[in-house]
Protein backbone atom coordinates (compact mmCIF):
# COMPACT_ATOMS: atom_id res chain seq x y z
CA UNK A 1 0.00 0.00 0.00
CA UNK A 2 1.49 3.17 -0.99
CA UNK A 3 1.92 6.18 1.21
CA UNK A 4 -0.81 8.41 0.15
CA UNK A 5 -3.34 5.32 0.35
CA UNK A 6 -2.09 4.85 4.05
CA UNK A 7 -2.60 7.88 5.14
CA UNK A 8 -6.27 8.08 3.26
CA UNK A 9 -7.39 4.59 4.59
CA UNK A 10 -5.32 5.36 8.04
CA UNK A 11 -8.12 8.63 7.96
CA UNK A 12 -10.97 6.54 7.05
CA UNK A 13 -10.34 3.92 10.46
CA UNK A 14 -10.75 6.58 12.62
CA UNK A 15 -7.53 6.67 13.81
CA UNK A 16 -9.26 7.87 17.37
CA UNK A 17 -10.02 3.96 17.91
CA UNK A 18 -6.07 2.59 18.21
CA UNK A 19 -4.70 5.07 20.53
CA UNK A 20 -3.44 8.77 19.71
CA UNK A 21 0.17 8.69 19.41
CA UNK A 22 2.36 9.79 22.37
CA UNK A 23 5.05 11.90 20.55
CA UNK A 24 4.55 14.07 17.20
CA UNK A 25 6.66 12.45 14.59
CA UNK A 26 9.59 14.28 13.56
CA UNK A 27 9.01 16.73 10.58
CA UNK A 28 12.60 16.28 8.89
CA UNK A 29 13.75 13.00 7.10
CA UNK A 30 15.19 11.63 10.59
CA UNK A 31 12.77 8.80 12.11
CA UNK A 32 14.87 8.46 15.13
CA UNK A 33 18.33 9.89 16.45
CA UNK A 34 20.90 8.52 18.41
CA UNK A 35 23.31 10.82 20.58
CA UNK A 36 26.06 9.71 22.62
CA UNK A 37 24.77 6.31 23.83
CA UNK A 38 26.53 4.42 25.71
CA UNK A 39 24.74 0.73 27.43
CA UNK A 40 26.54 -0.92 30.55
CA UNK A 41 25.04 -4.68 31.25
CA UNK A 42 26.06 -4.58 35.02
CA UNK A 43 30.42 -3.55 34.63
CA UNK A 44 30.12 -4.58 31.25
CA UNK A 45 30.03 -1.57 28.59
CA UNK A 46 28.18 -2.75 25.60
CA UNK A 47 27.54 0.12 23.42
CA UNK A 48 30.25 2.89 23.39
CA UNK A 49 29.28 6.26 22.56
CA UNK A 50 26.94 5.21 19.83
CA UNK A 51 25.74 8.78 17.37
CA UNK A 52 23.64 8.22 14.52
CA UNK A 53 20.58 9.51 12.64
CA UNK A 54 17.90 7.19 11.01
CA UNK A 55 16.30 7.76 8.14
CA UNK A 56 12.61 7.96 7.60
CA UNK A 57 10.93 5.49 4.57
CA UNK A 58 14.22 3.81 4.61
CA UNK A 59 16.30 0.64 5.78
CA UNK A 60 19.08 0.72 7.92
CA UNK A 61 20.93 -2.75 8.89
CA UNK A 62 23.20 -3.44 11.41
CA UNK A 63 26.10 -5.59 10.96
CA UNK A 64 29.63 -6.87 12.63
CA UNK A 65 30.63 -9.70 14.30
CA UNK A 66 29.11 -11.81 17.34
CA UNK A 67 28.73 -10.02 20.24
CA UNK A 68 29.81 -6.28 18.81
CA UNK A 69 26.41 -4.96 20.41
CA UNK A 70 24.21 -4.81 17.12
CA UNK A 71 21.11 -6.62 19.10
CA UNK A 72 21.41 -4.49 22.28
CA UNK A 73 21.51 -1.32 20.17
CA UNK A 74 18.53 -2.25 18.09
CA UNK A 75 16.95 -3.38 21.44
CA UNK A 76 17.62 0.59 22.62
CA UNK A 77 14.97 1.98 19.74
CA UNK A 78 11.88 1.03 21.37
CA UNK A 79 13.47 0.25 25.23
CA UNK A 80 13.47 -3.87 25.51
CA UNK A 81 16.35 -3.27 27.63
CA UNK A 82 14.46 -2.00 30.14
CA UNK A 83 13.32 -5.82 30.85
CA UNK A 84 17.00 -6.59 31.53
CA UNK A 85 17.67 -5.23 35.49
CA UNK A 86 21.57 -5.04 35.20
CA UNK A 87 21.40 -2.56 31.98
CA UNK A 88 22.29 1.41 32.41
CA UNK A 89 21.77 3.27 29.67
CA UNK A 90 23.52 7.49 29.31
CA UNK A 91 22.73 9.40 25.98
CA UNK A 92 19.71 10.02 24.50
CA UNK A 93 17.50 8.01 21.30
CA UNK A 94 15.12 10.71 20.10
CA UNK A 95 11.33 10.40 18.18
CA UNK A 96 10.40 13.17 17.26
CA UNK A 97 11.44 15.73 19.53
CA UNK A 98 11.20 13.79 22.54
CA UNK A 99 14.05 11.89 23.99
CA UNK A 100 12.42 8.00 24.74
CA UNK A 101 14.50 7.14 28.16
CA UNK A 102 12.44 10.54 29.42
CA UNK A 103 10.36 9.34 32.85
CA UNK A 104 7.55 10.51 30.88
CA UNK A 105 7.90 8.30 28.50
CA UNK A 106 5.02 5.74 28.10
CA UNK A 107 6.84 2.84 27.35
CA UNK A 108 3.72 0.57 25.82
CA UNK A 109 2.78 3.24 23.61
CA UNK A 110 6.63 3.77 22.50
CA UNK A 111 6.34 -0.12 22.01
CA UNK A 112 3.27 0.80 19.93
CA UNK A 113 5.28 3.32 17.71
CA UNK A 114 8.51 1.18 17.28
CA UNK A 115 7.47 -2.28 16.72
CA UNK A 116 9.95 -5.09 17.03
CA UNK A 117 10.30 -8.66 15.47
CA UNK A 118 12.09 -11.23 16.51
CA UNK A 119 14.46 -13.98 15.41
CA UNK A 120 12.25 -16.91 15.89
CA UNK A 121 8.64 -16.27 15.29
CA UNK A 122 6.24 -15.84 18.01
CA UNK A 123 2.85 -16.09 16.86
CA UNK A 124 0.57 -16.27 19.76
CA UNK A 125 -1.32 -19.70 20.14
CA UNK A 126 -4.60 -18.04 18.62
CA UNK A 127 -6.04 -17.81 15.22
CA UNK A 128 -4.79 -15.99 12.15
CA UNK A 129 -7.22 -13.28 12.30
CA UNK A 130 -6.55 -12.99 16.12
CA UNK A 131 -3.04 -12.66 16.10
CA UNK A 132 -3.20 -9.53 13.73
CA UNK A 133 -6.27 -8.29 15.91
CA UNK A 134 -4.58 -8.21 19.03
CA UNK A 135 -2.90 -5.14 19.15
CA UNK A 136 -5.99 -3.41 17.81
CA UNK A 137 -8.10 -4.93 20.58
CA UNK A 138 -5.41 -3.89 23.37
CA UNK A 139 -5.85 -0.47 22.14
CA UNK A 140 -9.48 -0.69 22.62
CA UNK A 141 -10.49 -1.09 18.83
CA UNK A 142 -13.88 -2.96 19.48
CA UNK A 143 -15.97 -2.57 16.22
CA UNK A 144 -16.09 -5.47 13.83
CA UNK A 145 -15.63 -3.72 10.80
CA UNK A 146 -12.49 -1.92 12.12
CA UNK A 147 -11.22 -4.61 13.30
CA UNK A 148 -11.56 -6.96 9.60
CA UNK A 149 -10.40 -4.07 7.80
CA UNK A 150 -7.06 -3.76 9.55
CA UNK A 151 -6.22 -7.30 9.34
CA UNK A 152 -7.21 -7.55 5.72
CA UNK A 153 -4.89 -3.84 5.17
CA UNK A 154 -2.36 -6.11 7.58
CA UNK A 155 -2.00 -9.28 6.02
CA UNK A 156 -2.03 -7.59 3.05
CA UNK A 157 0.63 -5.55 3.65
CA UNK A 158 2.86 -8.62 5.13
CA UNK A 159 2.10 -10.37 1.78
CA UNK A 160 0.45 -12.86 3.42
CA UNK A 161 -3.61 -11.90 2.30
CA UNK A 162 -3.77 -14.52 -0.40
CA UNK A 163 -2.33 -17.60 1.71
CA UNK A 164 -4.46 -17.48 4.41
CA UNK A 165 -7.87 -15.55 3.83
CA UNK A 166 -9.66 -18.78 3.84
CA UNK A 167 -8.43 -20.15 7.14
CA UNK A 168 -8.23 -16.72 8.99
CA UNK A 169 -9.74 -18.86 11.90
CA UNK A 170 -7.32 -21.38 11.68
CA UNK A 171 -4.78 -21.11 14.33
CA UNK A 172 -1.62 -19.48 13.48
CA UNK A 173 0.96 -22.44 14.76
CA UNK A 174 -0.14 -24.23 11.73
CA UNK A 175 1.55 -22.07 9.45
CA UNK A 176 4.80 -22.59 8.08
CA UNK A 177 7.65 -20.82 9.55
CA UNK A 178 8.39 -17.94 6.85
CA UNK A 179 4.51 -17.54 7.07
CA UNK A 180 4.64 -17.06 10.87
CA UNK A 181 7.09 -14.52 10.36
CA UNK A 182 5.18 -12.63 8.01
CA UNK A 183 2.18 -13.06 10.06
CA UNK A 184 4.51 -11.64 13.11
CA UNK A 185 5.37 -8.92 10.85
CA UNK A 186 1.48 -7.97 9.78
CA UNK A 187 0.41 -7.98 13.63
CA UNK A 188 3.28 -5.29 13.93
CA UNK A 189 2.32 -3.03 11.44
CA UNK A 190 -1.44 -3.58 11.92
CA UNK A 191 -1.21 -0.63 14.93
CA UNK A 192 0.81 1.36 12.22
CA UNK A 193 4.25 2.00 14.09
CA UNK A 194 6.71 4.50 12.35
CA UNK A 195 9.40 2.21 12.87
CA UNK A 196 9.54 -1.66 12.67
CA UNK A 197 12.92 -3.31 14.54
CA UNK A 198 13.94 -6.80 12.42
CA UNK A 199 16.02 -8.46 14.82
CA UNK A 200 17.58 -11.17 12.19
CA UNK A 201 14.20 -12.00 11.27
CA UNK A 202 15.38 -14.73 8.35
CA UNK A 203 17.98 -16.17 10.55
CA UNK A 204 15.22 -19.38 10.95
CA UNK A 205 13.85 -19.54 7.73
CA UNK A 206 14.73 -21.40 4.71
CA UNK A 207 16.10 -19.43 1.48
CA UNK A 208 12.31 -19.45 -0.19
CA UNK A 209 11.37 -18.03 2.99
CA UNK A 210 14.00 -15.61 3.77
CA UNK A 211 13.75 -14.44 -0.07
CA UNK A 212 9.86 -13.26 0.97
CA UNK A 213 11.07 -11.82 4.05
CA UNK A 214 13.33 -9.96 2.03
CA UNK A 215 11.00 -8.87 -0.47
CA UNK A 216 8.44 -7.98 1.56
CA UNK A 217 11.01 -5.31 3.42
CA UNK A 218 11.48 -3.55 0.11
CA UNK A 219 7.68 -3.45 0.00
CA UNK A 220 7.41 -1.87 3.40
CA UNK A 221 9.71 0.65 3.72
CA UNK A 222 7.24 2.70 1.64
CA UNK A 223 5.70 2.75 4.40
CA UNK A 224 7.96 2.20 7.35
CA UNK A 225 11.20 2.91 8.60
CA UNK A 226 12.96 -0.22 9.13
CA UNK A 227 15.91 -0.95 11.42
CA UNK A 228 17.22 -4.88 10.14
CA UNK A 229 20.18 -6.21 12.39
CA UNK A 230 21.51 -9.43 10.39
CA UNK A 231 24.75 -11.64 10.53
CA UNK A 232 24.49 -12.28 6.59
CA UNK A 233 26.40 -9.13 4.77
CA UNK A 234 25.17 -10.35 1.77
CA UNK A 235 21.46 -9.69 3.46
CA UNK A 236 22.40 -5.96 4.57
CA UNK A 237 23.81 -5.16 1.48
CA UNK A 238 20.44 -6.56 -0.99
CA UNK A 239 17.81 -4.99 1.32
CA UNK A 240 19.26 -1.87 3.10
CA UNK A 241 20.03 1.77 2.18
CA UNK A 242 22.16 2.35 4.92
CA UNK A 243 24.65 -0.14 6.66
CA UNK A 244 26.54 0.71 10.33
CA UNK A 245 28.93 -2.14 10.45
CA UNK A 246 29.87 -2.23 14.56
CA UNK A 247 32.58 -3.82 16.36
CA UNK A 248 33.23 -4.21 20.53
CA UNK A 249 30.15 -1.98 20.97
CA UNK A 250 31.86 1.06 19.13
CA UNK A 251 29.86 2.15 15.37
CA UNK A 252 33.28 1.95 13.13
CA UNK A 253 31.19 3.41 10.08
CA UNK A 254 27.57 4.65 9.06
CA UNK A 255 27.00 5.03 5.49
CA UNK A 256 25.41 4.48 2.08
CA UNK A 257 25.17 0.67 1.93
CA UNK A 258 26.43 0.49 -1.85
CA UNK A 259 29.19 3.03 -0.70
CA UNK A 260 30.04 0.95 2.90
CA UNK A 261 30.53 -2.47 0.74
CA UNK A 262 32.05 -1.22 -2.14
CA UNK A 263 34.44 1.18 -0.86
CA UNK A 264 34.37 1.76 2.96
CA UNK A 265 36.22 4.46 4.75
CA UNK A 266 37.39 2.44 7.38
CA UNK A 267 40.05 -0.47 7.01
CA UNK A 268 38.12 -2.54 10.04
CA UNK A 269 34.98 -2.41 7.83
CA UNK A 270 36.89 -3.52 4.79
CA UNK A 271 38.85 -6.33 6.62
CA UNK A 272 35.29 -7.37 7.83
CA UNK A 273 33.48 -7.44 4.51
CA UNK A 274 36.04 -8.92 3.03
CA UNK A 275 35.78 -11.57 5.48
CA UNK A 276 39.73 -11.21 7.09
CA UNK A 277 37.94 -11.38 10.35
CA UNK A 278 34.45 -12.03 11.86
N1 LIG B 1 21.34 -9.62 29.10
C1 LIG B 1 22.67 -9.47 29.03
N2 LIG B 1 23.42 -9.43 30.16
C2 LIG B 1 24.77 -9.27 30.11
N3 LIG B 1 25.46 -9.13 28.97
C3 LIG B 1 24.78 -9.15 27.81
C4 LIG B 1 23.36 -9.33 27.78
N4 LIG B 1 22.94 -9.32 26.49
C5 LIG B 1 24.07 -9.15 25.75
N5 LIG B 1 25.17 -9.05 26.54
C6 LIG B 1 26.55 -8.83 26.10
O1 LIG B 1 26.62 -7.61 25.39
C7 LIG B 1 27.46 -7.74 24.24
C8 LIG B 1 26.66 -7.40 23.00
O2 LIG B 1 25.69 -8.44 22.79
P1 LIG B 1 24.62 -8.38 21.60
O3 LIG B 1 23.73 -9.56 21.75
O4 LIG B 1 24.03 -7.04 21.55
O5 LIG B 1 25.59 -8.55 20.35
P2 LIG B 1 25.23 -8.91 18.85
O6 LIG B 1 26.17 -8.12 18.00
O7 LIG B 1 23.79 -8.75 18.60
O8 LIG B 1 25.64 -10.45 18.84
P3 LIG B 1 25.04 -11.66 17.97
O9 LIG B 1 25.35 -11.31 16.54
O10 LIG B 1 25.82 -12.84 18.44
O11 LIG B 1 23.58 -11.75 18.27
C9 LIG B 1 28.01 -9.15 24.27
O12 LIG B 1 29.27 -9.14 24.89
C10 LIG B 1 27.00 -9.91 25.11
O13 LIG B 1 27.60 -10.97 25.79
Amino acid sequence: MRSKDKDAYIENLDVSEIGARPVAASAADTAMSVHDLNLYYGEKQALKNINLDIKKGEVTAFIGPSGCGKSTLLRCFNRMNDLVDTVRITGEIRLGDKNIFDKDVDVARLRRQVGMVFQKPNPFPKSIYENVAYGLRLAGVKKKRVLDETVEWALKGAALWDEVKDRLNESALGMSGGQQQRLVIARSIAIQPDVLLLDEPCSALDPISTLKVEELIAELKKDFTILIVTHNMQQAARVSDYTAFMYLGEMVEFGDTDQLFTNPSKKQTEDYITGRYG
